[in-house]
């Protein structure tokens, strides 16, 4: 210490206050003066004189009146809050509730004041100090130190430490002490520099919060949606660039104002602002643009945000989607309406099948080989809420065991010898939010059983040599040309594993059973291959409707292709049908042992209609047909036994049935009768008259 050093005196309530306090002017004034500092908590010093001496604060003068002589100059601190802890409170969100707590109610009142002088005015401070009769609650509270005052149920306490004295007081100490003008700059330049400290903390804050803020407008502007934001009051918040186009509005013009004067639309108004909180969705024209409303509620803050779908745009990008799946081969190829036929049995069959797409649930088709199972698959596909994702068709029986395992489920690097660096995904993982279409589903080994049950039950997958588990979203489509439940009873299929796949069931019919489609199966296959029209010998057709088709359609189409290469590419005749069709002759002819033997071979799910009854009965209806009678079972019963056919009225209501089931006629109550369809005329052309 210098000699004659000037010395001060501090006289503070409490240790805390005086330790904060003179570690305060000990770093200001410390080089120039001497400080000693005392508390009455601790112990005041005996009479003082002559002395420069601070009050921590005017509440503590009488407690120190004893030790103060009239030859001391008194000075009360003035004082005010730490800026050092200032960014805890900065950092809190607008309009925060907390508590203050202080010992009394002025120094809460003052400290308060001072924090929103000093601009720190987001907070809703509530007041508190003991015996403070009635107070609001909040979960955080702010003191000065204060920490033994602040109630227990309090969960953050934000210590902003003990309130330092203000620059006033200490420029008062210097003029006292009269050393105001050479030392002053140097002195107030240190109490500045903690001020700067914050300010620079701020400032960097305040820039970040700038970057977040610009990075937040790149995502809100990079998005092809238009988003839009505002508060419980309407005032927009967020109206990002695609939103502009939408609107023709700049952004800056609505940011900040209220929804109901930008949005002139009254239904979209109305349904933007709807009070219910649930999320929903609904489709607009706004200035020539369709797009998709969504809307929901952030309850947290009390914004609405709503997105706009520019739903041409999604279109389109839905289409690139699918090109990609489509390069890669990942996309149904068909649809319901490449489904052809009209007989009854197909078009009941794509009616449920409809229905059936409707569903998310696991469906086994099940069919005669070439029925179009795939045909219905895909079509299930393309109808269902799956249908922008990929669907992927694996035939089961084409692969070996192990190659269909990691085909389906792919491999980890190193899984086995042979296996691709870096793993490769399954088919399964490929499906991802779409449809995976098992074909022979019946010729999968017993461990491949067991291996996608698990994947159906947990819906994860481990690829083979893996231990990662993966989550997969795929639809399963199954199919089978098996008796699958044979398969169960002598332990080929397993019975767990059948039920998971069967949860919807589809049964595609045989092609004999719905013969009345083979023309219109035929024009379709001709206009796949050529633009021309195809003139077709009814003898033809004849002999393609008395086939029993055990291939059906592919065997069909199989035939088709095989008549267009062959005939002189204008007219198909009899000498242009495959070798295997003309195997059956005539309708007649087929009376013969080896004919008759190959209908009841493949027709044994249709109730057999002995052919000659078939034919005469055919004769009978074309006979009315094209006398303009109707053909009731009554007039039929007659016409049948003049003709030395001799069937009870029952038994003609069944061949009828069958008859309209393989398309030849159309049965329809009351004095129409029965009539006969195009097939059912072919038929009969080619083969009765
Ligand atoms: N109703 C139909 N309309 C048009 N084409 C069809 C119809 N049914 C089947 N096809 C065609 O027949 C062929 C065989 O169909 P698909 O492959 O779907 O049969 P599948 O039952 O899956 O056969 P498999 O049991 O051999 O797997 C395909 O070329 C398909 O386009």
């Amino acid at each position: 210490m210098m000699e004659n050093q000037k010395q001060i005196v501090l006289l503070a309530g409490t240790k805390e206050t005086r330790i904060a306090l003179s570690h305060q002017l000990q770093s200001i004034l410390g080089d120039f003066f001497h400080i000693r500092s005392y508390s009455s908590e601790e112990m005041l010093p005996s009479l003082l004189e002559n002395e420069i001496v601070i009050l921590s604060s005017y509440l503590i003068k009488r407690e120190v009146a004893h030790c103060l002589s009239d030859s001391c100059k008194v000075i009360t601190a003035r004082r005010t809050v730490n800026y050092e802890y200032m960014d805890q409170l900065l950092q809190l969100p607008e309009g925060t509730d907390v508590m203050y707590v202080n010992d009394f109610p002025q120094t809460v009142e003052q400290s308060v004041q001072t924090l929103i002088h000093l601009g720190i005015d987001h907070l809703n401070y509530l007041p508190y100090y003991p015996g403070i009769p009635q107070y609001q609650y909040a979960d955080i509270a702010v003191t000065p130190g204060e920490m033994h005052l602040v109630p227990k149920e309090v969960k953050k306490i934000i210590n902003i430490g003990v309130r330092l004295i203000d620059i006033t007081t200490i420029t008062e100490i210097l003029s006292e002490l009269d050393v105001l003008d050479d030392r002053a700059t140097g002195i107030s330049e240190r109490f500045t520099e903690k001020i700067i400290q914050l300010s620079k903390k701020l400032a960097l804050a305040n820039q970040k919060a700038l970057q977040l803020n610009e990075h937040l407008d790149k995502v809100l502007n990079g998005v092809n949606d238009g988003i839009l934001s505002f508060d419980h009051t309407g005032k927009i918040t967020v109206f990002n660039e695609e939103l502009e186009n939408i609107f023709s509005t700049a952004s800056k013009q609505a940011v900040g104002k209220n929804i109901r004067q930008i949005i002139r639309d009254k239904e979209l108004l109305h349904f933007l602002i709807a009070t219910e909180n649930e999320e929903s969705d609904q489709f607009f024209t706004i200035h020539d643009t369709n797009v998709m409303v969504h809307r929901f509620t952030l309850p947290a803050d009390n914004t609405m945000i709503a997105t706009f779908k520019n739903t041409s745009t999604t279109i389109s990008m839905e289409k690139a989607a699918r090109h990609e799946l489509k390069r890669k081969g990942y996309i149904g190829k068909y649809f319901f309406s490449d489904i052809i036929g009209n007989s009854e049995e197909i078009v009941r069959t794509k009616n449920i099948a409809k229905k059936l797409a409707a569903t998310d649930l696991s469906l086994l088709i099940q069919g005669e080989s070439g029925t179009g199972k795939e045909l219905f698959a895909s079509s299930i596909h393309n109808e269902s809420g799956r249908r922008n994702g990929p669907f992927l068709a694996v035939n089961c029986s084409a692969l070996s065991e192990d190659l269909l395992e990691s085909e389906l489920f792919g491999y980890e690097e190193g899984a086995f010898t042979g296996a691709k660096k870096g793993g490769k995904q399954g088919l399964f993982e490929q499906a991802e939010g779409g449809t995976i279409f098992l074909d022979e589903i019946g010729d999968i080994s017993v461990k491949l059983q067991t291996r996608l049950l698990r994947v159906l039950q947990e819906k994860e997958l481990r690829r083979v040599g893996g231990t990662r588990v993966l989550p997969i979203d795929v639809r399963v489509i199954s199919a089978t040309n098996k008796d699958l439940a044979s398969d169960i009873k002598q332990g080929l299929f397993r019975e767990d594993l059948y039920h998971r796949l069967n949860v919807l069931y589809l049964k595609i019919p045989a092609l004999r059973e719905r013969k009345g489609d083979i023309p219109l199966l035929l024009n379709h296959f001709f206009s796949m291959r050529s633009t021309k029209k195809m003139k077709v010998d009814n003898e033809v057709i004849g002999h393609l409707i008395n086939r029993s088709w055990s291939g059906n359609v592919r065997e069909l189409k199989n035939a088709i292709e095989y008549m267009l290469a062959v005939c002189d590419g204008e007219r198909i005749t009899v000498s242009d049908l495959p070798q295997e069709v003309m195997r059956i002759r005539s309708f007649k002819e087929s009376l013969e042992r080896e004919a008759m033997q190959e209908i009841a071979a493949t027709t044994e799910e249709l109730p057999l209609i002995a052919p000659n009854e078939e034919a005469t009965l055919m004769e009978c209806i074309y006979h009315n047909h094209i006398t303009g009678k109707a053909s009731s079972r009554k007039s039929l019963l007659k016409e049948l036994e003049s003709k030395g056919v001799t069937l009870s009225e029952a038994q003609i209501r069944l061949r009828l049935d069958l008859l309209e089931r393989k398309g030849y006629i159309v049965k329809a109550k009351g004095r129409k009768g029965t009539r006969l369809t195009e097939s059912g005329l072919v038929f009969v052309k080619s083969e009765l008259v």
